[in-house]
């Protein structure tokens, strides 16, 4: 899914830094920011990207917005305009008129004073509810991408990476960007109107006053740079700390930690990490200060420099004593008006690393849909095979699965043993088309699975993860989610609920199937390990799929829960094919056929009896594990 490092090379080569292409490491992507940050031309597109996504997010809160902006600045240059009048009309009456011509200015005055505080207020409401809507937008659009990409996806460190700082930013990004996008726009209408206001009293002024922005121009930049490396220097960082934070602070973690008396050891950890960021962060602060500084003293300097030009031109005569009133005013408001359009734009530079990296995550999704597409997957099949798969986790350099291939025949029950990280778990996902191999095929009647959407293919498989969820849900959501279009059926839940021996549990429960199973929530219960189970169960029975996979199943189970499960099995589900993994020989022994894995590789298969004939490493651990249950003496 991602650009292979030698591609992207060559591309970055020949392409001009504004388009640079996409890395995924944390330094090219500093690097390539850093190159990218020269341009005017990054601000343009990245001015332009947040009001795609502005706009995006709600047309007629950003139109709202915009036009309250631009009617701000139009206010704020009358103002000034009016403040000429109002002065002139002060001095007729220092020249001994009478008061009569004052009342309609300042009457003006007034009003237009009322209205910038209206809008003001308006605004400031109007640009929350904006930047909620642009927050909500990015949220559905990262979820949408978060659910469409593969499994292999989450094994990619750069991808967390990336979905961490999207996730982070998200949470405030947004506003900043909406912030930025509104103010530049504020600030560049206040800009042009005051600058047209102070055209009209003495051209001169103006080259002047702009220069005043220049200072600032730079330092902004400079800063927006640094804040964006800081960024990403500290993404790591960050992870592993908010890590540590949940670790501590989890409930599945509580108890082990509390046993282990860990609180201590992970404090230290979670503190030392800290520490570090908060050093970096000071120095990352002491330089945008002295920057910041630096650029306001600057624009300062300039701002004096214009006053001092004010005053040389009343004393030419050249403005009159009210135009340089007025003006004074105006060089105010406009120093506010550039403070802000500058302010906007480094908010939109420091919201770049969002920008860019949610567009890369955002593209992520055309890819995996495209990568999961294909023909309508069967719903039923004679026979599934497996032939010649090969396997390897990302960065991993021995493969999970070399060469193996199995079969399963329609309503055969087929088991998988094998030692620990032999590469069951691995088959089971990559038969349940959450992984493709990377070598060799996964057939159904014959057709390669790689044809048909795997969504689809998906949705014919029903599977029991070792490590299920336990969703912090309603009981009813916690079955129905094994088909959630089928949500609705109450009574197949039910169903599926007996068929896995939780029924009656839930029924006892305070609120009955809308009990939260989860303390989290009011009213709501957990349950013991072994009644989880059976809901991960359950919820499998309720998938009306001809494939199901339970990897270990019964682990939880108690001795006569698993012996009921396994003798019913095949009621319980129907014809339907099942593939089980399972390190308990007792109910292994009941499978049609069972494949042995060793290393990543199928060593045996057979029926129970061919396997113990066999006398191989089945035999080896079954025996070991039936010896455990003998008596000394009998075993001997
Ligand atoms: N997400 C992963 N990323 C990298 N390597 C993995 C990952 N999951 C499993 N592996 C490795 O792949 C190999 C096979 O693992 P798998 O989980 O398939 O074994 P298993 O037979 O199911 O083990 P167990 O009986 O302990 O559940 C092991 O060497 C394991 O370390």
């Amino acid at each position: 899914m991602t650009t292979p490092r030698h591609a992207r090379g060559a591309a970055s080569r020949s392409r001009a830094a504004d388009d640079a292409p996409i890395s995924d490491d944390p330094v090219e992507l500093a690097a390539s920011a850093r190159r990218q940050r020269r341009s005017v031309g990054r601000l343009r597109a990245l001015f332009g990207h947040s009001i795609r996504l502005t706009w995006s997010a709600d047309h007629r809160a950003f139109i709202v917005t915009t036009a309250l902006q631009l009617l701000g600045a139009a206010i704020i240059a009358a103002q000034v305009l009016i403040v000429k009048a109002v002065l002139d009309a002060i001095l007729v009456v220092g020249d001994g008129g009478g008061v009569g011509p004052v009342v309609l200015p300042v009457v003006l005055l007034a009003t237009v004073t009322a209205l910038v505080a209206v809008a003001t207020a308006v605004q400031v409401n109007q640009q929350r509810l904006l930047a909620e809507l642009v927050l909500r937008s990015t949220w559905q659009q990262m979820l949408d991408v978060a659910g469409a990409v593969g499994l292999r996806a989450f094994e990619s460190p750069e991808f967390y990476d990336r979905l961490q700082r999207v996730q982070t930013n998200a949470l405030s990004r947004p506003y900043t960007l909406t912030q930025g996008l509104i103010g530049m726009v504020g600030g560049f209408a206040g800009c042009v109107g005051l600058s047209v206001a102070i055209i009209s009293f003495e051209p001169a002024l103006l080259p002047i006053l702009l220069l005043a922005g220049v200072p600032l121009f730079f330092t902004s930049r400079r800063e927006s740079r640094l804040e964006f490396d800081f960024a990403v220097a500290q993404t790591p960082a960050l992870r592993l700390r908010q890590y540590l934070g949940l670790v501590q602070t989890g409930r599945d973690e509580a108890k082990e930690v509390r046993a282990y008396g860990l609180t201590g050891a992970l404090r230290q950890r979670f503190d030392a990490v800290y520490s570090a960021y908060t050093t970096d962060l000071r120095h990352h602060l002491r330089r945008r200060t002295r920057l910041a500084v630096a650029g306001n003293l600057a624009s300062a300097a300039f701002l004096a420099a214009t006053l001092i030009a004010l005053v040389w031109l009343v004393g030419q005569g050249r403005v009159t004593l009210a135009e340089a009133g007025a003006a004074i005013v105006a060089i105010r408001l406009l120093a506010t008006q550039v403070t802000t359009l500058f302010k906007g734009a480094q908010q939109i530079f420091e919201s770049g690393l969002f920008l860019d990296d949610l567009d890369r995550f955002v593209a992520l999704r055309p890819e995996a849909e495209t990568a999961e597409a294909g023909a309508p997957a069967p719903s039923s099949f004679t026979t599934l095979t497996a032939d010649g798969l090969r396997f390897s986790y990302p960065g991993s350099a021995t493969p999970a699965l070399d060469d193996v291939s199995i079969r399963l025949n329609a309503g055969e029950i087929v088991a998988l043993v094998g030692e620990n990280g032999s590469g069951k778990t691995t088959l089971a996902k990559l038969l349940a088309a959450l992984y493709e191999p990377d070598r060799g095929s996964i057939r159904w009647d014959g057709v390669d699975v790689s044809a048909y959407s795997r969504p689809g293919l998906r949705r014919s498989v029903a599977v029991v993860f070792q490590d299920f969820v336990r969703y912090h849900l309603s009981a009813r959501e916690n079955v129905g989610l094994g088909d959630a279009d089928r949500m609705g059926d109450t009574e197949a839940i039910d169903a599926a609920a007996r068929r896995a021996g939780i029924a009656g549990v839930i029924e006892t429960l305070p609120g009955g199937w809308d009990t939260y199973l989860s303390t989290m929530f009011k009213g709501g219960q957990d349950l013991s390990l072994g009644q989880w189970q059976r809901i991960a169960l359950a919820r499998a029975f309720f998938r009306d799929a001809p494939f199901v996979i339970l990897d270990e199943p019964s682990a939880s189970l108690d001795p006569r829960a698993e012996h009921a499960l396994f003798q019913s099995l095949r009621d319980l589900l129907g014809g339907r094919t099942v593939l089980f993994i399972s390190h308990r020989f007792s109910t292994v022994r009941t499978a049609d056929r069972i494949y042995v894995l060793d290393g990543g590789r199928v060593t045996e298969h057979g029926s129970h009896d061919d396997l113990m004939a066999h006398d191989g490493h089945y035999a080896e651990l079954f025996r070991l594990q039936a010896a455990a249950y003998l008596a000394p003496e009998a075993s001997r």
